[in-house]
């Protein structure tokens, strides 16, 4: 099954995330060999990739954890690599990430894990401006009655969508999904790719999808684009992609889609 409502040509649109000419090697082996990339405003890009093709070290450069060796990434029409610290953390502000392994703190309740980004960056609000906030991010992953839980009483799903409401509490206007779906049933990542599609409506969020997970590219992609070699050499809809003769993304296709 597609998206719905997928977004018709986004390049109209501004440019949230410009990467040009990107270069990142570990000693020997260069593993970001002139990427070129957009991210325009409230579309979700989804990059595909084998493991190990560097799909999270590109996130990690978008948002400061890593520099390159040349090459820019501006985002929100800022030059990452020439911020100083205390401008990389504003920037992160308006930056949401749901990686692999962002856990809750297990010693604190859903509404503690959720007012934790408030406490750090929203020093001023209320007590009823962060109630408030609470309800309507877990009201937006549809899980209220969580509230008082601990993450121990979760299942890995709902976990998930407790994490993502608490990258969206800030109201980010960008999201970084790294692997969103992994490590999850069928049914659950059905429920994920749901709710991602859902944060880029009611929070007009500018989302990139790291995955290898063909339905979840398929399911909330407006564009979708594979790591290959180092770069990218395609962006286009999930068809525009596939349909090519390169046997690397036709192998890539026929051992990850299950539908
Ligand atoms: N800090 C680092 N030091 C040395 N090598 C690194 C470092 N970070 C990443 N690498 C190497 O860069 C390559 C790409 O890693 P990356 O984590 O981006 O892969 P990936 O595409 O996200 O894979 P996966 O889907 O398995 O998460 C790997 O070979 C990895 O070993």
């Amino acid at each position: 099954m597609h998206k719905n409502n997928r977004i018709e040509h986004p390049e109209e649109r501004d440019k949230v995330i410009i990467i040009r000419d990107l270069n990142k090697s570990f000693g020997d082996y260069h593993v970001l060999k002139g990427v070129n990339l957009d991210l325009y405003e409230r579309e979700n890009l989804v990059v595909l990739g084998k493991s190990g093709t560097g799909k999270s070290v590109l996130i990690k450069i978008i948002s400061g954890l890593l520099k390159q060796d040349s090459g820019t990434v501006e985002v929100l029409g800022k030059e990452v690599s020439q911020l100083n610290e205390r401008e990389l953390q504003e920037l992160r502000i308006h930056i949401g990430f749901s990686f692999q392994n962002s856990a809750l703190y297990d010693s604190m309740t859903v509404r503690e894990n959720l007012e934790f980004p408030l406490v750090r960056n929203r020093k001023n609000l209320t007590k009823k401006e962060k109630d408030y906030a609470v309800e309507t991010v877990l009201d937006a992953v549809s899980l209220g009655q969580t509230i008082n839980q601990m993450p121990s009483e979760l299942s890995g799903g709902q976990r998930k969508r407790i994490g993502i409401a608490r990258t969206l509490i800030l109201q980010p206007k960008i999201m970084l999904y790294d692997e969103p779906t992994a490590g999850l049933d069928p049914i659950t990542c059905l429920e994920i790719n749901g709710l991602i599609n859902e944060v880029q409506e009611r929070y007009h969020t500018s989302s990139i999808i790291i995955t290898h997970d063909l339905t979840c590219a398929k399911q909330t992609g407006d564009r979708i684009t594979m790591l290959l070699d180092g770069h990218f050499n395609k962006v286009g809809t999930f068809e525009e992609v596939f349909n090519t003769d390169d046997e690397r993304v036709k192998s890539f296709y026929e051992y990850n889609f299950i539908e």
